[in-house]
């Protein structure tokens, strides 16, 4: 197996919570620019120009990169950060804008708004995106936050197109046998109940290394 690291960092949760301040306005910049790229009808002077500023601006951010991918991190306080996560990392442009809410029973939901961006069959939302939503929200279900779970098997019903604009995801375990967690969950968008999952979770024998580095 390739190794897979969860890195502690010396880092206080302020400073966790600061960075993520810094970083998210702009992780939301990049998500309209990526927006206003598919639908832009602008002329090719101004197509040349948004070229060179987005060219230059990331050669400035990309002076500093030092890793190529940014990790699960946590501190000792039990703050962790997956700022690259594709399916929900807080500075990541690419992932769905979703923020997931835990209810007191353990169930879990999220409101969130797919746009241009996130486009299958037309005006709608592509399928895969779909799956990803769902893999992540089922997982963190499974996880309660407290023990690493990876999706065994994820079985999803397209029962309905799912318009672009808002939806709701929403999970809870369905029970528990030994190492698997049974997750169902469900996407509804304008038009009503469009998916259906469920899907089978398991915490691994092995535990995830733990390595801690001076930051
Ligand atoms: C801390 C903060 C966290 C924070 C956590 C945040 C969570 C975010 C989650 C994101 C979700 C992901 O994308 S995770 C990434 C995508 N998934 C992966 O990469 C997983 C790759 N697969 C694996 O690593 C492995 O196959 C495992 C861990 C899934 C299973 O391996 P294993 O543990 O060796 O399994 P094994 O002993 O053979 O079987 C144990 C039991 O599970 C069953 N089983 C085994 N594999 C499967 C399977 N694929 N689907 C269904 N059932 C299975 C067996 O029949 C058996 O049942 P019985 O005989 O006992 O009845």
């Amino acid at each position: 197996m390739g190794e897979m690291v969860f890195r502690q960092v010396d880092l206080s949760t302020e400073e966790v919570d600061a960075l993520e301040a810094r970083y998210v306005p702009l992780t939301e910049a990049v998500r309209e620019l990526v927006a206003a790229t598919i639908l832009s009808n602008a002329d090719d002077d101004v197509v040349a120009e948004a070229l060179a500023a987005v060219r230059e601006v990331t050669a400035k951010l990309s002076a500093s990169v030092e890793t190529d991918h940014s990790g699960v991190n946590y501190n000792g306080a039990g703050r962790s950060w997956n700022w690259g996560n594709a399916g929900s990392g807080e500075r990541n442009a690419i992932a769905p804008p979703i923020d997931l809410k835990t209810n007191p029973d353990g169930s879990t939901y999220a409101d969130l708004v797919l746009g241009a961006a996130y486009e299958g069959p037309p005006g709608h939302v592509h399928g895969g995106v779909s799956a990803l939503l769902l893999d992540h929200l089922m997982g963190v279900t499974a996880s309660q936050m407290s023990r690493p779970t990876f999706t065994g098997t994820l079985t999803l019903r397209y029962r309905n197109p799912l318009p672009l604009g808002p939806i709701r995801v929403e999970g809870r375990v369905a029970r528990e046998e030994g190492r698997k967690v049974f997750v169902e969950a469900s996407i509804t968008g304008s038009d009503g109940i469009a998916l259906e999952a469920d899907g089978v979770f398991i915490t691994p024998t092995w535990s995830p290394s733990l390595e801690a580095t001076q930051n």
